[in-house]
């Protein structure tokens, strides 16, 4: 199959890297079902990468509906070790401004219909996850932003991520209910995929592209999809930008993640005690343990 040691996943308004040479486009079928479309795999800065639309190309997807468990299993059978979030947030601090960029450091839970483990079926694992995307590669995505110093664009490095069900947007209770936790964005589709992707033992970092102030602020309308996708069209080119950058950094001196070695201590059962089918479904998450 296919090889790419990076993996890009778009979100809202991030449905293609026009950068990508070589164009490549492959349906992966997974144990866990269908990707959300086909991967697209093309040279970026000399290095093969895989780009995935995470609710498909044509947006046909709610974020409780994405496959995440088909796409994080696709991008590890293309051999990806490191994965870039591209994802349209909400602000909830008044210095988080529409168009800026956060690459945050924690997540929030407020998800009620997401599977978001490999586990279970004969097989138990905890991985450690209180610090949930990669700090080396966030590393690398928050110096590549800050090297294209961006007009208009402030860089926020660290910071909390609230991911909620959807698809409606929060109520004000709850948006203020965040903020007073002290959140800095929400969003609804990437603590699934950072979980998913340590299970899968990929470092993960997230690109989060302000769109709005969600519903709290006062002097700002509250958020409605048309707002999200103008500000997004806006910060489109920059995204590309920045992750064309990152990618160009990771190729040159990738990081090391402790992501890589995240199922090392993590299972509990004895894998002579695992089915056989068991172990045919994790494939090639568990090839090296075996
Ligand atoms: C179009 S607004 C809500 C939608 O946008 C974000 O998607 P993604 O994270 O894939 O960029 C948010 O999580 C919601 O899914
Ligand atoms: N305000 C918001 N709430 C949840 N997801 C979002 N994606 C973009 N803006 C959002």
């Amino acid at each position: 199959m296919a090889q790419a040691q990076i993996g890009i996943i778009g979100g809202s308004g991030l449905y293609k890297m026009d950068a990508l040479k070589d164009v490549e486009e492959v349906r992966v079928d997974t144990p866990f079902g269908s990707p959300s479309d086909a991967l697209i795999l093309g040279t970026l800065e000399g290095t093969r990468v895989a780009f995935l639309a995470r609710h498909g190309r044509n947006h046909t997807l709610l974020p409780s509906e994405l496959p995440f468990r088909a796409n994080i299993y696709a991008m590890k059978s293309l051999g990806v070790e490191y994965l870039i979030s591209a994802s349209a947030v909400g602000s909830l601090k008044e210095e988080a401004k529409p168009l800026d960029m956060v690459v945050p450091d924690q997540f929030i839970d407020r998800t009620k219909n997401r599977i978001s483990t490999f586990f279970g079926s004969g097989i138990v694992a905890h991985i450690a996850f209180g610090d949930p995307v990669c700090k080396n590669l966030a590393g690398v995505v928050a110096d590549a932003v800050a090297s294209l110093e961006l007009p208009d664009v402030t860089l926020h490095r660290g910071g909390t991520y609230v991911c909620m069900e959807g698809p409606a947007f929060s109520t004000k209770a709850e948006s203020n209910l965040y903020r007073s936790w002290g959140a800095t964005i929400i969003g609804m589709t990437n603590l699934p995929e950072a979980k998913l992707a340590r299970e899968a033992e990929i470092a993960y970092a997230t690109l989060a592209l302000v769109t709005d102030y969600d519903c709290w602020h006062p002097d700002h309308d509250s958020v409605t999809v048309e707002m999200v996708i103008a500000n997004l069209q806006r910060n489109a080119v920059n995204a590309q930008k920045a992750i064309q950058e990152t990618v160009g950094r990771i190729s040159q001196n990738p990081p090391a993640s402790d992501a890589h070695s995240a199922l090392k201590y993590a299972i509990l059962t004895p894998l002579d005690k695992v089915s056989a089918a068991t172990k045919e479904k994790m494939g090639v998450l568990l090839k090296k343990y075996l």
